[in-house]
């Protein structure tokens, strides 16, 4: 039995419009996956389906290698694009509500719901109203009310977004908790940067197709170009004149570049080195941000 939250040929429509198609990818055990698309991509649908708000037309999602169930998805934490606190009820009072409709004992939820108010930063804030608390706080009471009871998995559906970063810090650590006892976090993102820091793995969705998935790491790899950067001491002009070399940015002393397949990198390194210091050399990995561009042109 494998700890695996699996989406299989997952298909939806809307009236005439198919919004996901063919949707299959995995959340593995431990790993934060970051989930990520434009404006419409498919993102919200997909998380309402494994959380049972929403049917799919066509596939499955399994947990543990077998069909979600009611009792399952009780098991689930998530934090739904709506959100959905009461405004006018304390933040603890709501915690310890919802804590108990997933049907934890008084002692624990209380317990729970303090350690992680305590640990978002919201401990002096628990007694006062949800309306109260700027947005920010807010949407940390949104997390800890995805998280009170304990859940086997995480959904969440865009939880960083109006956090400041120290905020953002914040919440990943609660996250990385959670992943370090086992559980698999899902989350949808719009901020590249925020994902590219903290997820394990990546699911690039574009108008409901899966574009790419699987480990970040691999991902960048499996897209990295033949492309480097140098730093000298003086003028990187003469790169032009290297063979092999096709300039992406020149700088005075900073130059990007690409090089040709068969060309030695460290031909060109070497032929840096017989003009003067070198201060910088390497690899340039792909971002995040240049991967999303490539899957989903
Ligand atoms: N209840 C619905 N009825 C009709 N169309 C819908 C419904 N819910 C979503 N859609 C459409 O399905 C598509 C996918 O929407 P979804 O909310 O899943 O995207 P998303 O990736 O979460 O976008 P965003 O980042 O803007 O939240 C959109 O074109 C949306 O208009």
């Amino acid at each position: 039995m494998t700890k695996v939250l699996r989406l299989e040929a997952i298909g939806r429509r809307f009236g005439d419009r198919q919004v996901l198609r063919d949707v299959t990818f995995d959340v593995a055990a431990g790993r934060m996956t970051g989930f990520v698309g434009a404006n419409g991509a498919g993102k919200t649908t997909t998380m309402r389906i494994i959380l049972g708000v929403l049917a799919p037309d066509a596939g499955t999602v399994t947990w543990q290698d077998a069909p979600l169930t009611r009792e399952d998805r009780r098991r689930f934490g998530y934090m739904p694009e709506e959100r959905g606190l009461y405004p006018k009820m304390t933040v603890r009072d709501q915690l310890v509500y919802l804590g108990r409709l997933h049907g934890l004992s008084i002692s624990a939820v209380r317990r729970n719901a303090d350690e992680l108010l305590d640990w978002l930063s919201l401990g002096a804030r628990a007694d006062d109203p949800l309306e109260q608390l700027s947005l920010g706080n807010q949407q940390r009471a949104q997390i800890a009310a995805a998280l009170v009871h304990d859940p086997d998995v995480l959904v969440l559906d865009e939880p960083f977004s109006g956090l400041d970063p120290l905020a953002v810090d914040t919440v990943v650590a609660v996250l990385r908790e959670r992943t370090a006892h086992g559980v698999p976090v899902l989350f949808s993102s719009h901020q590249l940067d925020v994902v590219e820091r903290l997820c394990d793995d990546l699911v690039i969705i574009a108008d409901g197709t899966i574009r790419a998935a699987g480990s970040r790491d691999g991902l960048r790899e499996a897209h990295a170009l033949p492309r480097y950067s140098l730093r000298v001491e003086g003028d990187a002009g003469w790169l032009r004149d290297q063979p092999g070399v096709s300039i992406v940015d020149l700088d005075g002393p900073r130059a990007v570049f690409d090089l040709a397949t068969g060309a030695d990198d460290q031909e060109v390194l070497r032929a840096a080195l017989s003009r003067g210091a070198v201060r910088s050399f390497g690899p340039v990995t792909p971002s995040l941000a240049e991967i999303f561009r490539e899957v989903t042109r």
